[in-house]
């Protein structure tokens, strides 16, 4: 590939550690005027080969910005009880300021009651119904990771996005419904389209934004791309290819690269800035908590 077109791809890997490094600068800020160490407590119930590849670098990433990293492994078969016993116990810790339950849970636990019972200042994915309900309002809300991450590059990227036509290809409450809300913060006019959307290479080809989060292996052809288009890829999807497991994103990367006038890689693009906006939310939520100002931490 030439070098114009490798100019196009949105360096998610790059921002992500420039976020990070303005974060550990906040920290040790926190710590030196205000005696202050942000804290994340990570709840992970059995084994999820997803969840897994996501808290191998998270732990890593929290301790390099200066922060406290509490992980609890609980066993698959985890009663509801047990779980709840822990999340209160972490809402009533002075030392954790963020608390994450990885999902999916095990088909037994019910993910929206234990969800709940997070307290939303500590809900550093924004999942509660409270800062679900503040994010829709356009109140003061702690946002999901990923839609933050997506709207960060954005952001970077495009400066305003008023009245840009946004298309969001998938409407989970993890990505698709918050990120939705989010562009449309933005002034941006906002299409979520799904698996039952019509003609949906139609609907992809007037967005000057598309954000792709179906969880389907390079679904958006390239020639669905508007000339131009700024393509966010929040897909992460392993795949046989030649023998070898490879991750693939939700977009016909090599065909959408030449149609884009901006696109994110996989891996390399959302990845790591949901991570990284995952050490932002825990030390807003720090701060909020101990009535701070918000912290500077968007790039
Ligand atoms: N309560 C909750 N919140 C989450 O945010 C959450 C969750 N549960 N469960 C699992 C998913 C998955 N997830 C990822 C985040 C970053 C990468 C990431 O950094 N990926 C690298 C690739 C890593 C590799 O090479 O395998 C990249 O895209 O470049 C992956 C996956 C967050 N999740």
């Amino acid at each position: 590939m030439d070098a114009d077109k490798q100019a196009n791809i949105i360096d998610g890997k790059a921002f992500a550690a420039r976020l990070r490094g303005r974060i550990g600068a906040e920290v040790a800020r926190l710590k030196a005027e205000h005696d202050l160490t942000p804290g994340l407590a990570v709840v992970l119930v059995g084994e999820d080969p997803a969840s897994a590849v996501y808290v191998r670098n998270k732990g890593i990433q929290t301790r390099e910005a200066g922060m406290n990293s509490f992980e609890h492994k609980l066993p698959a078969d985890t009663k509801a009880e047990d779980l709840l016993a822990l999340i209160a116990r972490l809402n009533a810790d002075p030392a954790v300021h963020g608390i994450l339950v990885q999902l999916p849970l095990p088909d037994h636990l019910d993910s929206d009651l234990v969800i709940n019972a997070i307290d939303p200042a500590k809900d550093v994915d924004g999942f509660t119904i409270l800062n679900v309900g503040r994010l829709g309002t356009g109140q003061s809300a702690m946002v999901p990771c990923t839609p933050l991450g997506c709207l960060m590059m954005l952001n970077d990227r495009l400066g305003d996005l008023s009245g840009l036509n946004a298309v969001v290809v998938g409407r989970s409450n993890i990505v698709g419904k918050p990120m939705a809300q989010l562009l449309l913060g933005a002034n941006a006019t906002v299409t979520i389209a799904h698996s039952r959307t019509r003609d949906l290479a139609a609907v992809c080809r007037n967005a000057d934004i598309v954000v792709a989060a179906v969880g389907r292996p390079e679904m958006i052809k390239g020639d669905w791309i508007k000339p131009g288009a700024t393509v966010i890829d929040v897909g992460i999807n392993r795949v046989e290819r030649d023998g070898k497991s490879r991750l693939v994103g939700d977009v016909d990367f090599a065909g959408a690269v030449g149609h884009a006038g901006a696109i994110t890689p996989v891996p390399g693009g959302v990845g790591p800035m949901t991570i990284a906006c995952l050490l932002a939310n825990t030390l807003t939520a720090c701060c909020r908590i101990n009535g701070l100002a918000d912290p500077a931490t968007s790039v």
